[in-house]
């Protein structure tokens, strides 16, 4: 079998257009502009590369883009100081801190600072508890897209044997969360599982979330399998420059697999759609307002 692929980069197109045309509604019903606040610290290239990526597209589709870009030994103070800030101005509506934070923060304490109703990644404790308990929330947004897709591709997931490879706090387990909530039977594998490559065989979806280049190969994927692949790792090319891979080894296990995401071009356009969704989300609850169909989990 050769695996349909699953186009990451088409489904946020159309994530996108439809966040754009209800940002459109928005202005000119309610004279509202959703705002999405993005705080780097820091100078990682690869957040850098991200955050220059999520400005451009707030604003490709209709709403207020504010960066703060702070120095790399910025103290706790100063970026709790600034969250506070951006939690009571009503011009902002999400609120992102990109990930991860230089050593000397405390990166559980400055996202408990965000207020929860602007968390548009969904990574504040009143968020992770809500989302636990089947009640609404912010969703985080890279397990957001991988269930999106995964509902597309299947209607109904319920039933369904999934494997999360990864159990970190905004990947694997609100992905967990989300496929429990539609109601698969969901194993969480991690670095101490034991005979990974059998837990993986035994699955109808495949989620790799590890961080580790193309380590699931094909023989590990039941035929007609869906893997949703949402590893992002840079590697040396042989013949000089990088290329971007994922946790999967997408030649051998699109032989096997029913669909799959590729790397790029998979979850991680859709990671970026998702937070505009959410943003505009948080912009409707902020204001009483009907929220967006079919961009919420
Ligand atoms: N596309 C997107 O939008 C996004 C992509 N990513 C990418 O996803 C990947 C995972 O990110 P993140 O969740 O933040 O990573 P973390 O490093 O926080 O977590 C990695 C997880 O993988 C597990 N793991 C490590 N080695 C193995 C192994 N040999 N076998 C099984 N499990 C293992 C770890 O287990 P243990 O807990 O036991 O250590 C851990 O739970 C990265 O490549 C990252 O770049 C991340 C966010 C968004
Ligand atoms: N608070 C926080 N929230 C995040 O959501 C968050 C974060 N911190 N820290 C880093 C990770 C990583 N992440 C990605 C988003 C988009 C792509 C993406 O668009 N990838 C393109 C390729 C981009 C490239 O070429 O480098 C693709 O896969 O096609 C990748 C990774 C969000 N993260």
């Amino acid at each position: 079998m050769t695996a349909q692929i699953i186009d990451g980069k088409a489904f946020a197109a159309d994530v996108r257009a439809k966040v754009a045309t209800q940002v459109a509604r928005l202005k000119e019903e309610h004279g509202i502009t959703p705002g999405l606040a993005v705080v780097l610290v820091g100078e990682d290239p690869a957040s850098q590369v991200y955050v220059r990526s999520k400005g451009k597209q707030t604003v490709e589709v209709g709403m207020n883009s504010y960066e703060h870009r702070l120095d790399a030994d910025t103290s706790e103070a100063d970026l709790l100081a600034l969250i506070d800030q951006l939690n009571t101005d009503p011009a902002v509506h999400g609120i992102l801190v990109q990930l991860p934070l230089p050593g000397h923060l405390n990166e559980d304490l400055v996202i408990n600072a965000i207020d929860p109703a602007k968390d548009v990644d969904g990574f504040h404790i009143s968020n992770v508890g809500l989302l636990g308990t089947g009640q609404k929330s912010m969703v985080p947004c890279t397990p957001l897209s991988c269930l999106m897709m995964l509902r597309a591709h299947h209607g109904s997931l319920s039933g369904l044997d999934a494997v999360v490879i990864g159990r970190s706090n905004i990947v694997g387990k609100p992905m967990a969360q989300l496929l429990l909530g539609d109601s698969c039977t969901v194993t969480i594998a991690h670095s101490r599982t034991k005979n990974l490559p059998d837990v993986v065989r035994r699955a109808d979806i495949v989620v790799a979330a590890v961080g580790r280049p193309e380590m699931v190969p094909g023989d590990w994927i039941k035929e007609g399998a869906t893997v949703i692949d949402v590893g992002i790792n840079r590697i040396e090319k042989p013949e000089g420059g990088t290329r971007l891979v994922g946790d999967v080894d997408f030649a051998s296990a699109s032989l096997r697999a029913g669909a799959i995401t590729p790397v790029p071009g998979g979850v991680g356009p859709m990671t970026i759609a998702c937070l505009l969704a959410n943003t505009l989300t948080a912009c409707c609850r902020a204001n009483g307002l009907a929220e967006p169909e079919g961009l919420t989990a």
